[in-house]
């Protein structure tokens, strides 16, 4: 694994995102890294994380695929171009496309483990797919479509 993580090496004024801003002390502060061609995260849910006493809200898993997806997909860029992660001009990416699919109950408990594999890398659109996994076995899988940051985000 990369010693920094991909949020870590976001701009300061992009650093402030409800899922992996490190400067969002509300919010969910997630890391991803590089593991191989794959990317992974981990997130430990809290009990305010529940769906149905016992399980994980579903919410909080799409938005552990969406800010693990849109960091893969930054990773990716820089990964294409050669470049070291977070050295300018930045390369951001905003979700164009979420998709989640929620195969199992998710219990609320253990560390849910995230791996994300790229599908395709162009100039300004990155494709993730991810599973989303507890006590080893996949309860959610989900692909994101991340487009360059627009002008009217920036
Ligand atoms: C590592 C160091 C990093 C350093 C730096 C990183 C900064 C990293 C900041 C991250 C910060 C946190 C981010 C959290 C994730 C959010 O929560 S982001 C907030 C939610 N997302 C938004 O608000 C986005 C709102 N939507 C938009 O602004 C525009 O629709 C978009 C997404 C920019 C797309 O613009 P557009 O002009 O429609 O794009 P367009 O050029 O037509 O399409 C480009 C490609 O995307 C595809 N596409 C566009 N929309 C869609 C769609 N809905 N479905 C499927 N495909 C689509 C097109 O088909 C096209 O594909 P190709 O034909 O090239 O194959």
């Amino acid at each position: 694994m990369t010693e920094i993580a991909f949020q870590d090496a976001y701009p300061e004024d992009l650093s402030h995102c409800y899922g992996c801003g490190r400067h969002n002390p509300q919010g969910h502060q997630l890391k991803s890294f590089w593991d191989g061609e794959e990317t992974v995260a981990e997130f430990q849910p809290e009990p305010q994380h529940t769906a149905v006493p016992g399980f994980v809200y579903g919410g909080l898993i799409a938005s552990l695929i969406d800010c693990h997806g849109t960091g893969s997909a930054s990773a990716a860029a820089y990964r294409a171009e050669g470049r070291a992660l977070g050295s300018e001009p930045p390369l951001r990416f905003v979700t164009a496309s979420l998709h989640v699919d929620f195969l199992r109950p998710t219990p609320l408990g253990p560390v849910l483990k995230l791996r994300g594999t790229i599908e395709e890398v162009k100039e300004r659109k990155v494709v993730v797919a991810m599973t989303v996994s507890a006590n080893d076995q996949v309860c959610a899988t989900g692909r994101v479509v991340a487009v360059r940051l627009p002008a009217a985000m920036a």
